[in-house]
Parts: C-alpha cells; structure tokens; sequence
C-alpha cells in the first residue's frame, strides 16, 4: 500500500491525544507503544557504542561488510524481544485486556512491530556517534509522534498504536479480533484494519532498512571511506568486487623514489605489496600527512618510524579505509584504497593502536572468530590458533575471556587477531605497546614467523 495513501486514512490526532480521549482499557495503544521504548533506545546506545568504540569499524576493516553486522544485530534485538513479545501477547490474553481475541494476531502483530522498531534503531544509529547522546536522542525520537500529535503511519510506533486501537475497539464490541475479523476497521467512519497496520510495519521495516544502508554508504561518519550519492547506480557496487592482483604483474616501483639521491635503492626482483602513491590527509589546515609516496615489498616487514603526530596512525588509517585520502592513492596488490576496499579487505588484517575485543569471548573464541571471518575452517584454523598461543605465552589463558587479561596479554591477543586467517597484508600500529620484554620478543619472532 503506498505510504501516502495509509496517510490519509489515519485519524488527524496522534497516538497521545487520541489515547487520552479514550477509556481506561482504550489506554492499550499508549501503553503497550510505551513498553518498548527502554529497549529502543538500548538497542540504539548498543550500535552506536560498537561505532564509538570502533568495534564496528575493526569488523569492517576484517571483512565484515555493514549488512553481515547488521544483520548480526537484527538477529540478536529479535531474538530476545521475541520473548518479550510472547509474554505480552499472553499477558493481554490471559490478563483479561484482549480476553476475546485470538493470541497468534497479537503475537503477529507485536513481532512485526518488533522488526519494524529494530530497522528504525539502525537507521537512528546512523546519525549519531556518542552512545549516552544516541540513548537519550532515542528516547526523544520514538516520543515524538506522542508528544506532537503526529499521526503517521511511517513511524512504527503509530502503525502498532492504531492496531491496537482496533484491538481495543473489537474486544468491547464483545467479538474480539480474530481472523475473519481481521480486515475489519474499527468502527463506522473508520478505515483503519489491523491488517493494514501490520503491512505498514514491514513497509516501514524495509524503508528503514533501505535509508539506513543508504546513509552508512554516503556518510559512514568520522571512520569510513563516502560513497558517491550515486553509488547505488554504479556498476562496481552491485558486481563482484575484484580480487588481488598477482604481485608479479604489478607495475614497477615508484619512479620518484628509485631515482632519489636521500633513499635507498628499490631492491632487485623484490615485488611490489603495497604502493603508496603521494598520499595526503588534511585535517582542517593541518596536513596530517603530505605527498607520501612508498612501496612496501611482499615478504619483508616494513615499519613507520616517527615523532607523535608525525601521521603514521593516519597513513594506517587511510590505508586500511577507516579515512579517506585527501589527495593521492595507494594501491595493495594492484587494488586501490580509493574504490577496492572491499576487496582489499578481505585479504587484510589489522591490530589498531587501541585494542578493540569482546568482553564476552575468551582468547581463543576471538582467533577463531576473526578466522573464521577469513573463511577459513575451524580445523584449518587448529594448528594455527595453537602455534600463536604458544608463541604469544598465551596457553593458560586460551579459555579466559577477554576482560580478564592485563593490557600486555590484550595487546597480544590484538596482534595475533590480525594474523589469523592467512592475511595478505598486515597493518599494526605500535603492536608492541605495554607489552613486556620477553612477550615483545615473542610478539617480534611471530612476525618473522608470519612474514612468508
Ligand atoms: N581526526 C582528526 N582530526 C584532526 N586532526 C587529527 C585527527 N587525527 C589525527 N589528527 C592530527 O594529525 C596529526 C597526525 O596524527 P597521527 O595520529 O596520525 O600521528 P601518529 O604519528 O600516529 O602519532 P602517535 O605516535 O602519537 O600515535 C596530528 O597532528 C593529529 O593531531
């Protein structure tokens, strides 16, 4: 049903004004609407604190695409307000305020409601990068058709209020709604069904959808490379993303470079991993970085050494696309960070300069999942996960979860995450940070290790 049709049909009050008008069992909409805004606005504060804490963007830089995490968190909100919803359609029914009605209609309804208010989280996580602000700001949004009288369809919450208007009205009518009743308005001069409420909620779940993925795309916020508004019309979004290039058909190195009086010689048959062509970030009117230009070469381990703020964590960032270059490029096995960074991706591990781990997974659960996120299996993985723990000193911790370990384990931890799952190229930024000296020689012989 078009949107601006179910408009009109709505009644002009909104869901406040209209709830205060009715009697006492007519306070159901109000009520039942209202029971949900503690976990909208959790679920909101919850995505919101993975972008803050760049959880978001560390699954990103891993392969981990927005509508996989999006899904992940679809998933979880359902699964535990789908209890909710059981309890509150057996309450209505048993509790004596829906007594005639059938249950599996209200169950049906709330469930929809249920996905209709997840996709509405998403999108109103979009816009916000603090969780306690998203939190309130939550609050604030899913009030609003309460407070201002808005009665339109396109917010869930109206959709579920006038539903259960209709509910209302058919249990003092003394049939309650059931199935062949269900089409049914709620009384004369109304045109309202439960139906179409229930058609609204997944009209609405999929337009949330839709304008969420579409915001993430254009403005991925302080980490992440902007689409064009456009993307969605070009073809490289829509096809399969390419794959790296093999290191022998890359371009010779960098001209500039090899022909410098100050730089050492590019080696001989050495090949080309990483190409870093006169990169720039500007912040404001600070250049962060300015007119890099490097090539890294398969097999070896290259580092950036520097003063604080001398850009390196930038360069980090721009070449694992957590920012966008403000001039330049760099390409990782013929791939470019500019419009292959998917790609690129899937073949790259990351350990970022803050750890960033689950509470909730012990240290193996975490080699495992970030290997697994490499598609790689949990056999293949075995022998792998077993040799880093060792290496890392980190056998008796293998089941211990990850808040239980001291900043040195947790660094290990983070640097042995980039390496599992066969990662073509590594980024570490200061791997080796608060670790002591004899688990820094382990973290260091893990890379010479690794380095084939
Ligand atoms: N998001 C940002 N907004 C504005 N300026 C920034 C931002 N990120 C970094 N900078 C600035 O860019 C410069 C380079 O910072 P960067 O973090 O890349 O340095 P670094 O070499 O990694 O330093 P450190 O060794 O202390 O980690 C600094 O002057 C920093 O203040």
């Amino acid at each position: 049903m078009p949107c601006h049709e179910r408009h009109n049909q709505l009644p002009p009050e909104g869901v406040g004004k209209r709830s205060s008008r009715l009697g006492s069992k007519l306070l159901l909409p109000l009520v039942i609407v209202l029971s949900w805004v503690y976990t909208f606005s959790q679920t909101v504060a919850s995505v919101v604190l993975e972008k803050q804490e760049r959880v978001k963007e560390l699954l990103a830089v891993m392969g981990v695409s927005r509508g996989v995490q999006w899904s992940g968190w679809m998933l979880e909100g359902l699964c535990s307000s789908i209890i909710t919803c059981i309890v509150l359609s057996l309450r209505l029914k048993f509790g004596g305020l829906a007594e005639r009605s059938d249950v599996t209609i209200i169950l049906l309804l709330l469930v929809s409601f249920v996905i209709a208010m997840m996709s509405f989280a998403m999108l109103v996580s979009t816009f916000f990068s603090r969780a306690t602000l998203a939190g309130l700001a939550a609050v604030s949004i899913y009030l609003l058709p309460v407070f201002t009288g808005i009665a339109t369809s396109l917010f869930c919450n109206v959709a579920l209020a006038e539903a259960c208007l209709v509910l209302a009205n058919s249990e003092d009518s003394g049939v309650g709604l059931q199935w062949a009743n269900i089409n049914d308005p709620a009384g004369p001069g109304e045109s309202y069904t439960v139906t179409g409420a229930i058609g609204m909620l997944w009209l609405d779940a999929v337009l949330y959808a839709v304008l969420a993925w579409y915001i993430e795309n254009v403005f991925p916020g302080e980490f992440g490379v902007p689409k064009h508004f456009y993307f969605f019309l070009q073809k490289s979004y829509w096809l399969r993303t390419p794959s790296p290039k093999d290191a022998s058909t890359l371009p010779a190195p960098h001209g500039n470079l090899a022909n410098s009086n100050f730089l050492e010689p590019e080696p001989e048959n050495a090949v080309v991993g990483v190409s870093i062509d006169s990169l720039g970030k500007v912040f404001g009117k600070k250049d962060a970085v300015k007119g890099l230009s490097l090539n890294f070469y398969e097999n070896q381990i290259s580092c950036f050494l520097g003063h604080n703020g001398a850009g390196k964590t930038t360069t980090i960032s721009m070449l694992t696309g957590t920012c966008t270059p403000s001039s330049g490029t760099a390409r990782l096995y013929g791939l470019d960070i500019r419009k292959d960074m998917d790609a690129i991706r899937a073949n790259m591990g990351v350990c970022p300069q803050h750890n960033v781990l689950f509470n909730g997974l012990t240290v193996e659960e975490h080699l495992l999942f970030f290997g697994r996120i490499k598609e790689m299996s949990e056999k293949e993985l075995k022998g792998d996960i077993d040799m880093m723990l060792s290496e890392m000193d980190l056998e008796e911790k293998r089941k211990a979860f990850a808040n239980t370990l001291s900043g040195g384990m947790k660094r290990k931890l983070s640097v042995g995450m980039a390496f599992v799952g066969g990662s073509k190229v590594v980024f570490l930024d200061e791997p080796t940070a608060g670790v002591d000296p004899f688990s820094r020689r382990g973290i260091w012989e893990l890379l010479v290790k690794f380095r084939k």
